[in-house]
């Protein structure tokens, strides 16, 4: 049991939502098992996932980038397991951040240590939100790096639910990410198991899983099936992955035509704005919520592992 009383926060991106711990020493051991109980929604605090805020030269994985960045964002899913990236997460981590009086608007990019990789965030405040944030703080934008498609055998996969079946666009964005498109986002069904992907070699590590439909020219929407999560209401990296699928089924590729292009991504928790640079780097701007703030009993959380 932890000796002292641990904090704890709740927040969402597009009704993304995670449980945030404070743990700037990394003095917390979280195991797998420890984190599905902190986000489980009914004996726990409740979650889709959940962002440990640590200090990069505090966590074996962040001193390679302890140099570049002075935070580390641990993220984890709701199961417990680790995933590389978190898109509406990020935007929640620089919330706190800010909450913390650790970063400022005026800072402009601030880099973020993540398993990804350097990701930069910054605090817009140009609130591009669903209004469902209750306006708390306006939008962050994140620098989601580029998108890799990979080519070749992995390039074109098949999303398998039942008797039905979708060609699949696999794309990278750090994190994996399987992006069907669909006529009606109805067609996927209740989602309540984790699609079959083929080739499963395409993900050795399992993947998140976009349906997406188009409504109209730089507009689409979709549904996610997460990795380590199941459906939630929007995916910041799923967003990127599918607005980039899009851009190139659209003919768009702006490291060849050289032009930036820009798409509106509706999710069923909201909306984020998109766009994919000629250099390769992708952008998103949406709204990011601290919804309260609390002290975790130590005698619930059990046993420091
Ligand atoms: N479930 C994802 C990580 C969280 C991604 C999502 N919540 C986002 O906002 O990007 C995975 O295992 O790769």
């Amino acid at each position: 049991m932890p000796s002292r009383p641990v904090p704890f926060l709740k927040g969402h991106g597009t009704e993304n939502d995670f449980v945030i711990l404070p743990d700037p020493l990394g003095g917390l051991r979280l195991s797998a098992a420890t984190v599905a109980r902190l986000c489980d929604r009914r004996a726990g605090l409740g979650g889709d996932g959940l962002l440990r805020v640590v200090r990069c030269d505090a966590i074996p994985e962040g001193r390679a980038l302890a140099g570049r960045a002075e935070w580390f964002m641990d993220y984890r899913n709701a199961d417990g397991s680790l995933a590389e990236m978190c898109g509406n997460g990020i935007r929640v981590f620089a919330r706190y951040l800010e909450r913390a009086a650790l970063i400022r608007p005026e800072d402009g990019e601030v880099p973020i240590g993540t398993r990804a990789g350097i990701r930069h965030v910054r605090l817009t405040g140009t609130g591009s939100g669903d209004g469902a944030d209750g306006g708390d703080g306006g939008a962050v934008t994140v620098a989601m790096g580029a998108a890799r498609l990979p080519s070749g055998p992995g390039e074109s996969v098949t999303v398998t639910i039942g008797d039905r079946r979708w060609p699949a666009r696999h794309v990278d964005m750090g994190n994996p990410h399987a992006v069907a498109f669909v006529a009606d986002l109805a067609e996927a069904g209740p989602l309540l198991e984790p699609p079959a992907v083929t080739p499963a070699a395409a993900y050795p590590h399992g993947t998140n899983v976009e349906f997406v439909t188009r409504r109209g020219p730089g507009h689409i929407a979709l549904r996610v099936h997460e990795r380590g999560s199941g459906e939630t209401r929007s995916c910041g990296t799923g967003a990127c992955a599918a607005m980039v699928a899009a851009a190139r089924r659209d003919g768009r590729d702006p490291a060849a035509d050289g032009t930036s292009v820009h798409y509106t991504v509706d999710v069923p928790g909201g909306r984020l704005e998109i766009s994919e640079h000629p250099d390769g780097a992708v952008e998103m701007t949406g709204p990011a919520v601290i919804v309260a703030e609390g002290i975790l009993d130590p005698a619930w959380l059990g046993p420091a592992e």
